[in-house]
């Protein structure tokens, strides 16, 4: 199994680390255009093998994408982050263009490859790499749901008191600011309705803070976040990798789900060896189906901004 990450800043070089600890993949490629810089990040990574005890050979490259090849899976994280009081929408006008050169240059090295795309806004940068690779819907995938449902159930343990390990929840919709939606009330403690334990109150303050995750900690960082990002993604990748089958939401291309078409916001799928194999319709509640419905119309507005 080889994997391309292209980008190796904070989040390309915490995505690589998390998929080499959990060493399920043979090669890691990084790749990012300062002159090496991706090299320098893989030999450090390298060095914490014998310490981390994995074997995934995790190599760089300054924008050599032939050391890309035969991919089985490409992650995009190339792309500038955005800085305190900035929305991820307002990085569209460079992000765009990085990401449309780093995807043409991965399929052809890669025809075969799923992509996963990070970079922000990562809803619009999904329905771009759709539409300017043409490779087929289920081998794009947007990583954003799977990182606000981390935080919705990081949010959730602390209001309730409880592990982590005990809570369950799901974020769908696009990943931005006002976008998320954050299904409270299908949330668990061990299979319990969380609105059995905690206020109406405390549940809504739940709710606006997991839709306010980046730019919270983009406040206390100065720069967005990379250590859930990075875990986010490489339990996407091996949920890929290893034909887990497991349940994400993802960014992915509707076509008529949840009565929306035309671009690509965050939905539970069914990942496995194929990528997206399947889009789970849940029923949704009428007010959820309305959030969605809004959510969807500012995913339509960025997307409107991309010069296709
Ligand atoms: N979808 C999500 O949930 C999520 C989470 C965190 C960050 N992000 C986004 O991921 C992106 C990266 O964030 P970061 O914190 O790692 O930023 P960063 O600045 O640390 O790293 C970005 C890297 O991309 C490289 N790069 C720029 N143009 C390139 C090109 N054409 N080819 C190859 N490499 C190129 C840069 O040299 C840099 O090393 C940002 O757009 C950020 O908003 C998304
Ligand atoms: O908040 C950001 O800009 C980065 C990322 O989308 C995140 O949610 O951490």
């Amino acid at each position: 199994m080889k994997v391309t990450v292209v980008g190796a800043g904070a989040v390309g070089a915490s995505c690589a680390e998390y998929i080499a600890i959990k060493d399920f993949a043979s090669e890691v490629v990084l790749l990012d255009i300062k002159e090496g810089y991706a090299e320098g990040k893989a030999m450090d990574l390298m060095q914490t093998a014998s310490l981390n005890g994995f074997d995934t050979k995790i190599t760089g490259s300054t924008n050599d994408y032939a050391k890309t090849a035969n991919s089985n899976i490409c992650v995009i994280t190339s792309g500038i982050p955005r800085k305190p009081g900035m929305t991820r929408e307002e990085l569209i006008g460079i992000n765009a263009g990085i990401v449309k050169t780093v995807s043409s240059n991965l399929i052809k090295h890669s025809p075969d490859t799923i992509i996963i795309v990070v970079s922000n806004p990562m809803d619009t940068m999904t329905y771009l790499v759709h539409k300017t690779t043409g490779i087929p819907k289920n081998r794009i995938i947007g990583m954003g749901g799977a990182l606000d449902s981390a935080r919705f159930k990081y949010r959730l343990a602390e209001a309730l008191g409880a592990p982590i390990s005990d809570v369950d929840g799901m974020v769908i919709g696009g990943h931005s600011d006002t976008g998320m939606v954050p299904l409270t009330r299908l949330a668990t403690r061990n299979s319990v309705p969380v609105s059995e334990f905690i206020s109406k109150e405390r549940l809504e303050q739940v709710l606006q803070e997991t839709k306010v995750g980046g730019a919270t900690l983009t406040g206390l960082l100065g720069t967005s976040a990379w250590y859930a990002p990075g875990a986010a993604v490489s339990a996407l990748v091996q949920a890929i990798a290893c034909d887990q089958k497991k349940i994400f939401p993802c960014s992915v291309l509707v076509e008529g789900e949840y009565g929306l078409n035309d671009l690509c916001i965050g939905a539970p799928v069914v990942l496995g060896k194929n990528g997206v194999e399947s889009i789970v319709e849940i029923n949704l509640s009428a007010d959820e189906k309305a959030q969605m419905v809004a959510s969807a119309k500012g995913v339509s507005a960025t997307n409107a901004l991309l010069e296709l």
